[in-house]
């Protein structure tokens, strides 16, 4: 009821035992709290906050608009909804060196579990894209070192992530997560990888945890998890999968009320009210108030 019963120091301990632990971590990306709920609810691992959904949510395009305030606010709004560890896109880190290491805690304030930092210029762009730009290493170092240095809890994660391949290749790739670790960083997102074969080479090379993109229309081809967990992966997120699935729905949901004058037809596909009250827990507040949910809810 009401939020999280685990703390967010907790949910870090957690979070680094799992992946401690060798298998593989399937994140989807919340794109909102109450997606949080449900994704706890089906069971899986944890949730991922995307900059790209922040970014959409706003109708704005990812491209390094948002702030870190808007970023911090939102990873308090999820990371409190659910007892999974939270992982946070922070971007470019918001600026330099001394203000990733304000994100960092900010974020960590916020409660989340991780978050991963990337070696793109600014103006940013989403990874799967073509024209993007890197930052040289020793800047990407020092972005990952003013993380680790900043964090207070131990427990969090900091992830290096590298766009490098879509611009100088693997060998180049490679060569950065590695500097990335010697920085400091718990884990390594290596950035649009083209198959299989490169995410098994990235793993090989590294000991931390590696993570898979898997968003769709990008320049990975979306493997299953038990490709993923055979090339070595430890954590995989799909970002951007349930905004998409419920924008996708949205429109055609407007669609056929243009289309047939009512939504009837589309309401076999919707949560019902039945759902959403018990994802939101109302009997729970009972505990508080029984005059809370004391009436019975037509639907499944
Ligand atoms: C993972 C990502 O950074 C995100 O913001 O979710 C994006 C996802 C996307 O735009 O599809 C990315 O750059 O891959
Ligand atoms: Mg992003």
């Amino acid at each position: 009821m009401l939020y999280a019963t685990t703390s967010a120091a907790e949910k870090r301990a957690a979070f680094r035992e799992r992946l401690g632990s060798g298998e593989l971590l399937q994140v989807p990306g919340a794109f909102n709290p109450l997606s949080a709920r449900l994704i706890e609810e089906k069971g899986f691992d944890g949730v991922y906050i995307s900059g790209a959904v922040l970014a959409a949510d706003l109708g704005l395009p990812d491209i390094g608009l948002t702030t870190l305030s808007e970023v911090a606010g939102r990873s308090t709004q999820i990371a409190r909804m659910t007892n999974l560890p939270a992982l946070v896109d922070a971007d470019t880190g918001f600026g330099e060196p001394m203000n990733v290491a304000r994100t960092v805690q900010e974020l960590e304030d916020a409660g989340v579990a991780g978050l991963h930092i990337e070696d793109q210029v600014n103006p940013k762009r989403c990874g799967h894209l073509d024209g993007k730009q890197v930052v040289d290493a020793d800047t990407a170092v020092k972005r990952i070192r003013a993380a680790a240095d900043a964090r207070r809890d131990p427990n969090l994660l900091i992830m290096a992530r590298t766009d490098i391949r879509g611009v100088d290749g693997m060998a180049a790739a490679i060569d950065r997560a590695k500097r990335l670790v010697d920085a400091g960083a718990d884990a390594v997102f290596p950035e649009a990888m083209r198959d299989l074969g490169e995410f098994e080479a990235m793993c090989e090379s590294l000991d931390v945890p590696v993570l898979a993109n898997m968003t769709e229309f990008g320049k990975s081809e979306l493997f299953t998890a038990q490709q993923l967990q055979d090339a070595g992966i430890r954590i995989v997120i799909y970002p951007v999968t349930l905004l998409r699935s419920a924008m996708g729905a949205a429109e055609r949901t407007l669609d056929l009320i243009a289309a047939e004058g009512t939504q009837a037809s589309a309401v076999d596909d919707m949560q019902t009210r039945a759902q959403l009250y018990e994802l939101l827990d109302y009997s729970g507040y009972n505990a508080f108030d029984s005059g809370i949910f004391n009436f019975t809810v037509p639907g499944r």
